[in-house]
């Protein structure tokens, strides 16, 4: 690598970042408002009044989803009972149930959306032109050449634009507020495929936009939705769509991006999570939720309290799924998805996201979701290369020091004299936070966030590093996953995880949206089980290996993966479409490079192994 770390450092820093059964009946209101003009002005939506011609409906089969689809793809509606979106319905008074002052959905008409963008509504949003130019700081040609494996039947095609999916004007502003001028690799396959009605287990990398390609088809699909009525029942509310995430700080950030897309489309997002008091968290779910952002504990809390049914839940879906599984959130996630009211699989339609997918989140998958699609953008598990990922051999007695001399080095390089923002890992809470102390007293300003922390004291740590007040982050895992942080200069793994899933998902906390970013990494013999998984990772990230490192890893045992992706047949990564395996032959996880604009549809370079019918894979 020609780069070095404090190049690569300050490069970034300098960018610019950018119950009851009576739902069925028949909807006693008149007049239909669609989500998307709910915040009109009334005399908008006077000229809606009149026989609402569309309805959603809903087959209460398994199988093909049965609910109403866009135009898009397949998927049709069904002829049986209406089940009614409460928050639609305009009720002569506007009180009551079915109208827009219930309890069970969308926003309340009396409530003002506070707008998150910092512009100001319709006029800002008319004079961002689409143009390429908008996108300053993302750099979209990092991610042209990255392989896409798709698996399933009937793959609906991938979109170039978000101009050329009907997402809704609404959404589409968002979009262009939020100045996304065309969607990440993901995103152009992911969301058709949602829009399709389609189950999706969706792999991409690390900082590739995922959120997004989720929230985009789940929030146009609730605008969508005709004349659907929710069952009244006090004190209970109804969701459409449900996203789980392993962390809170992961639920909240969802929250936030969620809210920030649907602005202004009457589509309402509210979260709950631990930590926090509930009783915040019912107020707010009481005035109204159409999409639910939850962790999976709270979440089962509110189930059991009968404050939230998922009896109309039509999105499910599942962020850093293999995450929830490795803190042991199955059986909370089996009762939420299979335990409770919520419509079988096939009758939803399911997503499970993740940047690393091992076999085991697989086997959830098949219980989970049905008829669906594999998607995987760049190789399953694998980290981006726009992330410089250097390993230090560095003694526990030496790290510390050793971590000054980069911190120094680093503020010597940075912008303006400034600190970079940095994240170091550690494995301990206890550890965590004598490394903080120890930095604050040697003149660098840190802080922490772990799990022995209030959800209030993690809160105001996570903003004040991200406001860059404090900006050495000391952390456990419990921010390697999800967190978006725009101007994370530098990731320090202090201490090595035990599982390369766990360090792929670290660093990606730099290296976002086709920036670049550094990783450092302090080894040594406590951590031999992780020598040949990483240099393998990063000698696929076309990373520079240490000659010592590729000697520990020529002598150490396949470890660094307690799902045991590595050896046992399947191939470099388990984690590709194990519906595939017994098809095709076993090491299928060469993409063969350089197919890069092969026609959709064509197999590739998968050596040896035909394609079971059905399958198809495409190339960017
Ligand atoms: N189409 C787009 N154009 C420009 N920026 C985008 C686009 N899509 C997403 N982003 C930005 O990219 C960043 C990373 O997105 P996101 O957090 O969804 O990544 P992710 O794939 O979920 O990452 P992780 O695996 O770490 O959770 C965010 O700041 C987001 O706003």
């Amino acid at each position: 690598m020609t780069t070095s770390w404090a190049d690569s450092v300050a490069n970034s820093a300098s960018e610019t970042v950018v119950s009851d059964n009576n739902s069925l009946r028949r909807p006693t209101r008149s007049t239909y408002v669609p989500p998307h003009l709910r915040n009109r002005p009334s005399s908008d939506t006077h000229n809606l009044s009149g026989p609402v011609t569309e309805r959603t409906s809903f087959n209460g089969t398994t199988g093909v989803s049965q609910w109403s689809r866009p135009s898009i793809g397949g998927g049709g509606g069904g002829t049986k009972p209406e089940i009614g979106r409460q928050g639609q319905v305009y009720g002569s008074s506007g009180r009551g149930g079915g109208g827009w002052n219930n309890r069970s959905g969308g926003w309340n008409r009396r409530e003002r959306e506070l707008n998150p963008f910092d512009d100001n509504d319709e006029a800002d949003v008319k004079d961002q032109a689409c143009g390429e130019q908008e996108n300053s700081g993302i750099n979209f040609d990092a991610y042209e050449d990255i392989p896409v494996e798709i698996s399933g039947e009937n793959v609906p095609p991938p979109v170039n634009t978000f101009v050329d999916i009907d997402l809704g004007e609404r959404l589409n502003q968002n979009i262009r507020r939020c100045k996304y001028v065309k969607p990440t690799p993901v995103q152009r396959h992911a969301i058709p495929i949602v829009l399709g009605g389609r189950d999706l287990m969706a792999c991409a990398q690390t900082g590739s936009g995922k959120t997004a390609a989720f929230c985009f088809p789940i929030i146009s699909g609730i605008m969508r939705e005709q004349y659907v009525q929710r069952p009244r029942v006090a004190r209970t509310v109804y969701p459409l769509a449900l996203i789980l995430s392993p962390t809170r700080e992961l639920s909240c950030q969802i929250h936030d991006e969620a809210k920030k897309f649907s602005y202004q489309t009457g589509v309402k997002v509210v979260v709950a999570y631990g930590g926090a008091p509930i009783t915040q968290q019912l107020r707010e779910l009481e005035r109204g939720v159409d999409i639910l952002v939850a962790t999976p504990g709270r979440l089962v809390d509110l189930l059991e309290r009968a404050r939230v049914s998922l009896q109309m839940i039509r999105y499910l879906a599942l962020d850093e799924a293999d995450r929830m599984l490795d803190m042991g959130f199955e059986p909370q996630i089996r009762k939420i998805v299979e335990q409770m009211d919520m419509p079988n699989r096939g009758v939803r339609q399911t997503m499970l996201f993740s940047a690393t997918f091992p076999r085991e989140i697989q086997r959830l998958a098949s219980d989970f979701l049905a008829n669906y699609i594999f998607l995987a953008v760049g190789r399953v598990g694998s980290s981006t290369d726009l992330i410089v990922q250097r390993v230090e051999f560095v003694q526990e007695s030496d790290k510390r020091s050793h971590l000054m001399d980069l911190l120094h080095a680093q503020r010597e390089n940075g912008a303006h004299g400034k600190q970079a923002l940095t994240l170091v890992f550690v494995e301990t809470k206890k550890g965590a936070d004598s490394l903080e102390h120890w930095l604050c007293m040697n003149g660098f300003p840190a802080t922490t966030i772990h799990g022995d922390r209030t959800q209030q004291e993690r809160e105001l740590a996570l903003r004040s590093f991200k406001s860059g007040k404090t900006p050495i982050l000391v952390a456990t895992d419990v921010a390697a996953r999800g967190l978006d942080i725009p101007h994370v200069a530098h990731v320090v793994n202090f201490d090595l995880p035990n599982d390369i899933d766990d360090y792929v998902h670290r660093i990606g906390r730099t290296g976002r949206a086709g920036k670049t970013g550094l990783a450092t990494a302090f080894f040594n013999e406590g951590n031999l089980s992780m020598a040949r998984p990483l240099a393998e990772l990063m000698q696929e990230a076309n990373q520079e290996v240490p000659a010592w490192l590729t000697r520990y890893a020529s002598r150490a045992p396949y470890g660094g993966n307690k799902n045991r992706r590595y050896g046992g047949g399947g191939g470099r990564f388990g984690g590709r479409d194990f519906r595939r395996e017994g098809s095709v032959g076993r090491n299928l996880d060469h993409y063969g490079g350089g197919n890069s604009g092969t026609a959709y549809g064509v197999p590739g370079n998968y050596g040896g192994g035909g394609y079971a019918p059905g399958m198809t894979s495409a190339w960017d």
